[in-house]
């Protein structure tokens, strides 16, 4: 039981996608139980696996983990992604913010009113053209990791939020010279070159599949 990890979450990216990213990089195997009905929701839920009755849940060294950041702070703690000392954590928990308020604008995207998403993708441009990237790449002109003298999950988190990026706006690295050839560096770890392979990586369903079910699953906050 100790030796299996097991998430728990929807078929889709989600607040799941960046622990998958983690273990990945970490080399540690995963299996997957997607939601797909409310009844199995309300089964974790009455089982006591979920202590916020929210998942992302992660069934790891026979434990239940909740709460993502909590689970992927254990994660790069466990496989020394997080630093030698203190002050490394607090930058890499600042980089590794960044990027979250990257993945997040993006993650609500569908669940935006069709009518809305443009404006919202405009809104997410500018904000990471002006603030996110310049502080990165300014970040990287120093030194090849964004903290300290090895990779941290800062930078495990920095690759996902640039490749989603990418997929809504395929030039937006163009004027970021430090930051494409971090993706060029990042590619070639061999767990991310791995994870990053066709077939490797859960292909997530379409958007709307995916809002489908969090809305049946999660129905009781969509009343
Ligand atoms: N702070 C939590 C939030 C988790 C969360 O909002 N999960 C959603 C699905 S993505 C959920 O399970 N919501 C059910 C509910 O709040 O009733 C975390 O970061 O893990």
């Amino acid at each position: 039981m100790s030796g299996k990890v097991v998430l728990h979450y929807f078929n889709g990216r989600g607040k799941m996608e960046s622990i998958r990213w983690l273990l990945a990089v970490a080399g540690v195997e995963f299996e997957e139980v997607y939601l797909t009905t409310e009844e199995q929701f309300r089964k974790l839920v009455d089982d006591g696996a979920l202590l916020f009755h929210q998942v992302p849940l992660v069934e790891m060294d026979g434990m239940k983990l909740v709460q993502t950041k909590a689970i992927l702070n254990y994660i790069a703690g466990k496989y020394n992604l997080y630093g030698k000392d203190i002050k490394e954590r607090l930058m890499i928990d600042m980089y590794s913010e960044g990027a979250r308020d990257i993945m997040d604008m993006i993650m609500i995207l569908p669940f935006s009113p069709a009518d809305q998403k443009q404006k919202q993708l405009d809104k997410i441009q500018v904000k990471v053209k002006e603030r996110s990237l310049p502080a990165y790449e300014k970040a990287l002109a120093q030194s090849q990791y964004l903290v300290g003298s090895q990779l941290s999950c800062a930078d495990v988190h920095l690759l996902e939020a640039t490749l989603m990026l990418e997929e809504l706006f395929p030039t937006i690295l163009s004027t970021f010279p430090k930051l494409q050839e971090f993706q060029k560096r990042m590619k070639a770890i061999p767990a991310i070159n791995k994870f990053l392979q066709p077939g490797s990586q859960r292909k997530p369903p379409p958007d709307e599949v995916y809002v489908k079910t969090v809305m049946s699953v999660l129905s009781h906050l969509f009343k």
